[in-house]
């Protein structure tokens, strides 16, 4: 695992619009996975600022979504559909046809997860990755006790999820119980992933990743297995990470940006 430390939310939100800008200059088809929450919004207002000033090119990329939760149609204002609109792909020259997110209202929900596997696969498997950490450790929406080989799936959304996600709603009561999500197995087979983790809330998600054996009670362990891992941190959230040895070959890297 390679980490690089930032000084704050906009360090971070910058060196992971930097790999992702370098990827698709380098193959402006790359396939392209996506994550939702607060976390990566600066760096969707980073890529919207290098494509306002120097117009990389989207139009011949895939991107796939980690979730969306069920029963919200992509035009309910809380889907992650509307968020990435609002956030991202409104403002770039991406083609909708090459936009992919999990529906959470097609009526077989088993034959959406076998066809959104199934996409992925024909489209060559996701480049990069980026990925997001709850904190109980968990990402897309696999909560803890999910187990390791799992593919795209519907999952029930632990209490402290929905919790930390009314935020975005009226009320808690509001926040679906259920999510369709890629399964483990599915985003440990991209090529590449790219961790962001931010802010002290997430300081103790971060801490048990890199310190604690690989188990499905706290799923994002499985990252210290995968070949080419980057986790952009913030000092908060690195806060009780870095006294202790880590696990593997972690590498520390610090980063200063412009
Ligand atoms: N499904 C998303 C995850 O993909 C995200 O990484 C995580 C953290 O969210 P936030 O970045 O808002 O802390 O929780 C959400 O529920």
């Amino acid at each position: 695992m390679k980490i690089i430390e930032v000084a704050n939310y906009e360090e971070m939100s910058k060196a992971a619009a930097e790999i992702i800008i370098k990827t698709i200059h380098d193959n402006p088809k790359t396939v392209l996975g996506l994550a939702t929450g607060g976390t990566p919004k600066g760096l969707y207002k980073e890529l919207i600022h290098d494509y306002q000033e120097h117009k990389t090119d989207y139009s011949e990329m895939t991107s796939f979504n980690l979730d969306e939760y069920i029963g919200l149609s992509p035009d309910h204002p809380n889907s992650y559909y509307s968020y990435m609109n609002e956030v991202f792909f409104n403002y770039v020259n991406i083609k909708k046809e090459n936009i992919h997110i999990p529906s959470g209202t097609n009526p077989s929900l088993e034959e959406e997860c076998r066809n959104y596997e199934q996409t992925i696969n024909n489209k060559g498997g996701i480049d990069i990755q980026i990925l997001g950490i709850g904190e109980n450790g968990h990402i897309g929406f696999n909560e803890p006790g999910t187990a390791f080989d799992t593919k795209t799936q519907v999952v029930q959304l632990a209490e402290m999820t929905r919790e930390a996600n009314s935020r975005y709603f009226n009320s808690l009561e509001d926040v679906p119980t259920k999510a369709i999500t890629m399964g483990i197995s599915t985003i440990m087979n991209a090529k590449q992933l790219i961790l962001l983790v931010s802010g002290e809330k997430k300081a103790h998600a971060l801490h048990q990743l890199l310190h604690s054996a690989v188990m499905e009670s706290f799923p994002a362990s499985i990252l210290q297995t995968h070949k080419n891992v980057t986790i952009i941190a913030d000092q908060d959230a690195l806060r009780c990470s870095k006294t202790e040895e880590t696990k593997g070959e972690t590498e520390f890297v610090t980063t200063i940006l412009d």
